[in-house]
This record gives C-alpha cells, structure tokens and sequence, in this order.
C-alpha cells in the first residue's frame, strides 16, 4: 500500500516566553525533504520540537497552526498527530527483545507482523537478529534497530534530534545516508535539529539558523 504522502505546514507560528518571542517560523516542509534547524544553546530548537510534536510546556504560548496536509495538528494531543521522533539516544526498550521493539512501533491493525520486522532487520542489515537483547548490540545496530522502529509505526512526518551525535565518526556517516535515504525513500517532511554542519550537509535540504 503506498502512504497517502502529504506537507507539513507550520503557519505563521509565533513562540513566547514571558512576553518576549523566542521563535517565528512560517515554513512548508514537502514530502521527502528534510529542512534543518541549527543554532546556538538556548535558542529554542528542544522548544520547536516540543511544539511540532506536541508536548511544549505550558510556559511558553504558541501562536499560529500546524497542518499535515489539510489536517490540522496543533489542536490534536501529541499520540494523534501521527509525528515520529528520533533522538540521538535510541531509546530502545530493555526488556523487549530486537523483534519486541519493532513490533512495538507497528501499528495494532498490521497483518503480517513478524514478516514486517524481518524484512525491517534485512533492509538495515541485521537479518537474524530478531531473539537479540538490545543491550548486546553496538551503538550502531542499535540506531538502525530504532530507525526501523520509528519506520514501522507509520509516522506522516518525522522530527530528528541530534540523532547522530552519540556515534562515533565512522559510523555517523554511514547512518546520516541511510536515514536520510530512509526517510526520502518513505517521502516522509523531516525536521532536523544539529549542531553538526555534516549533518546538515547530509540532509541535503535547506537550512535554517535560529538565534
Ligand atoms: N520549561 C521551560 N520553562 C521556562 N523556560 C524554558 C523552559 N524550557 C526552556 N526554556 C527556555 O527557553 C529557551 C529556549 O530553550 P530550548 O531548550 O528550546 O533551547 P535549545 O536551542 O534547544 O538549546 P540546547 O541547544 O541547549 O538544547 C531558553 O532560554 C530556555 O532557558
């Protein structure tokens, strides 16, 4: 089934804290670009991930609205907006196995599940490693494994925090091209937020600069 691919639009959004703005952005993000966010500490990139997702504290008050697509987000708790996120920690659950995590991220309705996680395991190259104990994997596999995760829940847009600043060069590398490739491929709108220029460079998209 191909996904019904739609923007991401954040219009006219204006964030304050005590009266004073933090952030405007008026900004559509297309099917399989990733537009990424760069700026110093403190300029609010954790505030504009909270507000996209769904969770920003009720300190700051937020102007504008949120569509993907024609439907409006803003107004939706964050379980209903259908965001996936990825955080430089991978967040994997210790008392589930490889295959217990992905099927974790896999919608209640899914047919096929077990084919869906082998399949998953295969397009990252840890074919066989559904029995494993997350805690026994190396950070790498561990970032594919969560990548995979957030893949199988079906997300329409997708959120991106430092994801890659946990792994060491080599490997950053190789997991900026297969996420991207990933995330273009599923033509999903990806927010990046780095403060790593390859980062963005590997996005391949435009840049933003906060602050
Ligand atoms: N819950 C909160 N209540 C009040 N102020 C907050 C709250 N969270 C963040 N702030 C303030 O809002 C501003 C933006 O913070 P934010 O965490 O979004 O910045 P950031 O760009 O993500 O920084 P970093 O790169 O250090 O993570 C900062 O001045 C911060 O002190």
């Amino acid at each position: 089934m191909t996904p019904n691919l739609q923007s991401l639009h954040i219009k006219q959004m204006t964030i304050t804290l005590a009266g004073e703005t933090l952030l405007a952005m008026h900004r559509d993000i297309a099917p399989g670009e990733v537009l990424t966010v760069m700026g110093p500490s403190g300029s609010g990139k954790s505030t504009l991930l909270a507000y996209l997702a769904g969770f920003l504290s009720p300190a700051f008050q937020a102007q504008g609205e949120l569509y993907l697509g024609d439907k409006r987000l803003d107004t939706l708790p964050a379980e209903r907006r259908g965001i996936g996120l990825l955080f430089q920690d991978p967040m994997l659950f210790p008392h589930l196995s490889v295959a217990g995590n992905l099927r974790f991220g896999l919608p209640h309705r899914a047919k096929n599940k077990r084919q869906q996680v082998s399949l998953a395991l295969e397009q990252v190259g840890l074919a066989g490693f559904e029995t494993r104990d997350p805690a026994t994997l190396s950070g790498g596999q561990q970032a594919r494994v969560a990548l995979m995760r957030l893949l199988l829940s079906q997300p329409r847009a997708v959120l991106l925090d430092e994801p890659f600043s946990k792994l060491d060069t080599a490997l950053r590398q190789e997991m900026r091209t297969l996420v991207f490739g990933q995330l273009r491929e599923a033509g999903l709108p990806t927010l990046l937020v780095t403060h790593d220029e390859a980062d963005a460079n590997a996005a391949g998209g435009s840049i933003i600069a906060l602050g």
